[in-house]
């Protein structure tokens, strides 16, 4: 399971899952106003831009060992970057004027969710096969192979009755 822990002071697992499996791996959609050259490219009035973030946060000449999990990346090479989109090369939330209205809510509200979940319930594996962490990049990312978990309560039955 990705550990979506990220808070404003940004914790590092969290701001690490969100770089390799960004949940909205592409941008909203940018149209361009004017004829312009963009990284050596002509680029028409009228076009339409669709940025693939997940390629930027994966980008080799910028994230050392790019497809590794290591949040301690966010304590040394790049202490300073943070989600609200200053750092061009990770920008999971987006940049500029269009930029997710929805950081805070986002953050506290899959910190809380995920929080409650784990103190709720014991969750075990069904099987001892490593989990395949394969994602597709679409307009949201999603695992290719589904997580099957067996999940028990933890907590007495009274506070799982709904209110
Ligand atoms: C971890 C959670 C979330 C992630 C990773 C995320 C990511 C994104 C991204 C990448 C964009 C495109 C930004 C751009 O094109 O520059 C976006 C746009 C947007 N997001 Fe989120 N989002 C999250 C949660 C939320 C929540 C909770 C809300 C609302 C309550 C929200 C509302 C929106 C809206 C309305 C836009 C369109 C903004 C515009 O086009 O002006 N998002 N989000």
């Amino acid at each position: 399971m990705g550990n979506l822990f990220v808070t404003e002071q940004s914790s590092c697992p969290g701001k690490e899952t969100i770089r390799l499996y960004p949940p909205s791996p592409l941008s909203g959609i940018r149209e361009f106003r004017e004829d312009c050259i963009l990284g050596g490219y002509h680029v028409g009035k009228g076009t339409r831009l669709l940025t693939n973030l997940w390629k930027i946060q994966t980008d080799p000449s910028i994230w050392e060992d790019p497809l590794e999990f290591m949040p301690e990346r966010f304590l040394t090479t790049h202490k300073e970057v943070d989600v609200k989109g200053n750092h061009f090369e990770y920008i999971p939330f987006g940049s500029g004027r269009r930029i997710c209205p929805g950081i805070p809510f986002g953050l506290r509200t899959a910190h809380l969710t995920l929080a409650s979940f784990l103190q709720s319930f014991e969750i075990s594996k069904t099987s001892s096969e490593p989990i395949d962490m394969t994602a597709v990049v679409e307009i949201t990312n999603i695992k290719v192979t589904p997580l099957e978990v067996l999940i028990k309560p933890r907590l007495s039955s009274l506070l799982y009755k709904a209110m």
